[in-house]
């Protein structure tokens, strides 16, 4: 049984891009020693980055090295997952796989890994100061214990949600996994108003970042529902209202709404696009 105080076995990372490196920079911060982790890179520059930051060698290529990692956690595009999998599936039959690709079912995961204890996360990229959100799906062959191995990694990143359904980790990624750019573009696009209403760029920034920040940990804190929070702002013939009522004749609820499906479907797509390749 594994559980919050139990020392994290050996994990081995397939990929050492952005994600890698949230992940892995959660667990140093819990105490994992950087030799207990092995890493797959092909890039070099992103094996010296891990290096640099974190202590940590990666491998340019999979290795018999791979096979002592009791966690395999999959960090590399959809475009690359089959090809990745066919590289360091002969080293990983003993691990728990967890993949944080976009898309890619565990149906082809099991398929190229000959396994079926096979979770797939969704995780953000607030994992990186951890404050991450992450939606986690595990296939039916996956025990209690490993899903708390996955729970105790995933947890050194930020918080986490179990969904039942594999479908609904398209959801996951259309909300949370894509949702720091909505906020980053939102909030370029705020902090250009201000400039154009003549605040500075740091004033502006300032006001907009603090802004988000401040709403959204009173959304977090509140008992009431956002409708009521956003009513609170909204003064009958103030400027709250003027504003709302110009987002509402523009349509941007729905139109931001039609831009979540457009990531969902595109979640779908990947799966199916690159999750068909038997890799043998
Ligand atoms: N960036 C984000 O906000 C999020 C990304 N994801 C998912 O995480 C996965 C990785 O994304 P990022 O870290 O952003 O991409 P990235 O491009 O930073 O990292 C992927 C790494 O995989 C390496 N790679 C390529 N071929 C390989 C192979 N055969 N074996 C091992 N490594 C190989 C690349 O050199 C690259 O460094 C993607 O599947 C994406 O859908 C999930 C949630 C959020
Ligand atoms: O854009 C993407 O495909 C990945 C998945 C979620 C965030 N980034």
């Amino acid at each position: 049984m594994t559980d919050s105080a139990s020392p994290l076995p050996p994990i081995a990372f397939i990929g050492g891009g952005n994600m890698a490196s949230a992940i892995i920079g959660g667990l140093i911060r819990q105490g994992l020693p950087a030799g207990q982790i092995e890493v797959v890179e092909p890039f070099e520059a992103a094996r010296d980055a891990l290096r640099q930051q974190f202590g940590v060698t990666a491998q340019p290529a999979a290795t018999a090295a791979l096979a002592r990692a009791r966690l395999v956690v999959w960090a590399v595009k959809p475009q690359t997952f089959s090809e990745a999998a066919r590289q360091a599936a002969p080293h990983t039959a003993g691990a728990l796989h967890l993949s944080v690709a976009a898309g890619i079912r565990s149906d082809s995961m099991a398929r190229w890994l000959g396994s079926e204890r096979i979770v797939r996360a969704m995780p953000n990229t607030p994992a990186l100061i951890g404050q991450g959100m992450t939606g986690l799906y595990a296939r039916a062959g996956v025990t209690p214990a490993e899903r708390a191995l996955v729970e105790q990694v995933v947890a050194t990143t930020g918080a986490h949600l179990w969904v039942e359904q594999e479908s609904q980790l398209d959801a996951v990624t259309a909300l949370s996994g894509s949702g720091p750019a909505y906020v980053f573009y939102f909030l370029e696009a705020m902090v250009q108003a201000g400039v154009d209403m003549g605040l500075t760029q740091e004033q502006a920034q300032q006001l907009s970042v603090g802004t988000f920040v401040g709403a959204s940990e009173l959304a977090r804190r509140a008992d009431e529902p956002l409708d009521v929070l956003r009513q609170r702002v909204t003064s009958k013939g103030g400027t709250t209202h003027a504003a709302i009522q110009s987002m509402e004749d523009d349509e941007v609820a729905q139109r931001f709404m039609r831009a979540l499906d457009a990531a969902e479907h595109r979640a779908r797509e990947l799966g199916e696009e690159f999750g068909g390749a038997a890799s043998g």
